[in-house]
């Protein structure tokens, strides 16, 4: 399944056009899409003044010709539609469709009208509202809630809901239900729109598949992600599994390097090694055996890291003086592919130009703070956008957690469907640096290892919570290996 944001679907329509669709084309494709989920015989359909618009005044025509009571509602004069919607405007007064323009002194006849429908479809506006609706809209929309018998279709989205945060504006339509066009809007991922929507149904155009050239985010599920853990081999053994190092940890923040370490031997890698200062390393013997360590000296030398087939540097770290040398020392002297998490992370966007020229592969783990620090956005930004553009910009894999974490490397954008509010514990972050850089040094390319291991990460944790309030990293690590056996059996391709 895709996903689109505001900015992303308006890409989406541009690539159509570029593939030579014409607008009133794609209109009468997204009347097809909805003409397949419409009940009923007597239908009140509001329009606005773009495209949703259009969508409802192609669906009207189609609905009146198989002989369905039709009446069309409008409010704007005729000098401020969108191409398509004058185009199916004409349409409608060319088959003397019934079609009503309301203006503000003759709104409450609105309400009569609709009340003897079954059906309202809520095509006032869609993925182009900038802010919340204005002028007649609001006393439409109020007009619209009042009703309560009757069914509410909204199409693509309920007018009033902002397509990528999925709040609603002042003024919202609740519907019945949503036949949304071409691609999952990220708004709907967050579950308070659910109130708003109702049931979401995703309908794709018949059009040529532009999704990845418009660049929409794929959701990466069970059935996605399942298959891309490989089974461990028959003859392997810790060499096959990769050495990792670790630059975590110092003497204010060890628990973030023994969770990390933990998390990377749990979830399969052959050696861990922990590069810290004396005091996480006598920890670690206790808190996790399976990991080697080696004192961090004070000056990072390429000749340090010849053995490693991958690295983290980050995960308490801390942002000393220290270990700004050690991010940088790591950047310019170090060739294997690189995890950058944390405070290493925070220290790094002062110094962004050094992910300049790294011929190797870089994932970074922010979460949205940390982003903000690497890359100034707006709240009101499309973050669908910012974080593929950032990652394209500076050549790397960049997870963004939060819920439906974001993993994109620019050209390929996923949201992983894995992960819960239970999680959001200190530490958790730690844990999932270990597991991507475990991933990387088994050999997993890296936009597959970060998938991967936000996957394996999100799954651990919603296993747990089917019983748990809170997941606690300690405990999410331990059951790690359990939920990778679990994606293995699951997986068809293995078990037959
Ligand atoms: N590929 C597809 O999925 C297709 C989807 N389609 C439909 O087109 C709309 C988006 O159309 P667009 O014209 O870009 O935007 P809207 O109709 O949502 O609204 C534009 C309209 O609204 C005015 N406006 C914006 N903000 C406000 C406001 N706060 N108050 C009042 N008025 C506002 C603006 O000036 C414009 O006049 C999409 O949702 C689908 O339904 C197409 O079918 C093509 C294929
Ligand atoms: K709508």
């Amino acid at each position: 399944m895709y996903i689109g944001s505001h900015t992303l679907m308006k890409r989406y329509d541009e690539c159509l056009l570029k593939h030579g669709y014409t607008i009133e084309q794609l209109v009468d494709k997204a009347s097809d899409c909805l003409l397949k989920h419409i009940h009923g015989e007597s239908f009140s359909i509001v329009c606005g003044p773009g495209n949703n618009g259009a969508d409802g005044l192609s669906l009207a025509i189609k609905l009146y010709q198989q002989k369905k009571n039709v009446q069309v509602f409008i409010f704007e004069n005729t000098n401020h539609l969108s191409k398509a919607n004058a185009y199916y405007l004409q349409k409608c007064y060319d088959l003397s469709l019934s079609v009503y323009l309301f203006q503000q002194d003759n709104l409450e006849e609105l309400v009569g009208y609709m009340t003897a429908c079954d059906t309202i479809v809520d095509a006032i506006f869609g993925f182009g509202l900038n802010s919340s609706p204005r002028g007649i809209y609001q006393s439409v929309i109020e007009s619209i809630n009042q009703l309560y018998d009757q069914e509410v279709i909204a199409v693509d989205i309920p007018t009033g809901l902002q397509c990528d945060s999925g709040k609603p504006y002042q003024s919202v339509i609740y519907a019945t239900s949503t036949i949304t066009l071409s691609a999952m809007k990220n708004g709907f991922l967050n579950p308070d729109s659910y109130f708003f929507t109702g049931k979401v149904i995703v309908e794709k155009l018949d059009v040529d598949d532009v999704s990845e050239e418009a660049g929409l985010y794929q959701m990466a599920d069970d059935k996605m992600m399942f298959p891309l853990l490989k089974e461990r081999i028959f003859d392997g053994y810790k060499g096959t599994y990769g050495h990792t190092c670790l630059i975590t940890g110092c003497i204010e923040y060890k628990g973030a390097a023994l969770l990390s370490a933990k998390g990377c031997v749990y979830s399969g890698s052959g050696i861990t090694t922990v590069m810290s200062d004396q005091e996480v390393i006598h920890a670690l013997t206790q808190f996790c055996p399976e990991a080697t360590a080696v004192l961090r000296p004070p000056i990072l030398q390429k000749e340090d890291f010849l053995r490693y087939d991958a690295i983290l540097i980050g995960c308490g770290l801390g942002q000393s003086l220290d270990s700004y040398r050690y991010v940088i020392d790591v950047l310019e002297k170090t060739k294997q592919p690189l995890v950058i998490d944390g405070d290493a992370l925070t220290i790094l966007s002062a110094h962004t130009d050094l992910l300049k020229h790294q011929n190797r592969d870089i994932i970074l783990t922010p979460h949205l703070g940390e982003f903000q620090r690497l890359c100034p956005f707006d709240s009101q930004d499309d973050m669908l956008l910012v974080a593929q553009d950032f990652a394209k910009e500076h050549h790397v894999v960049l997870v963004l957690k939060g819920p439906y974490t974001i993993v994109t490397n620019g050209q390929e954008s996923y949201r992983i469907r894995a992960g819960n509010k239970a999680m959001a514990t200190g530490g958790m972050g730690d844990v999932l640096a270990g597991i991507i850089t475990s991933l990387v040094g088994q050999g997993y390319p890296a936009l597959q290892a970060a998938m991967l291991g936000v996957f394996i990460h999100g799954y651990t944790g919603d296993l747990l919570a089917k019983e748990d309030y809170t997941v606690i990293p300690s405990k999410l690590i331990e059951f790690i290996p359990k939920a990778m056996n679990n994606m293995i059996k699951s997986n068809p391709e293995v078990t037959s």
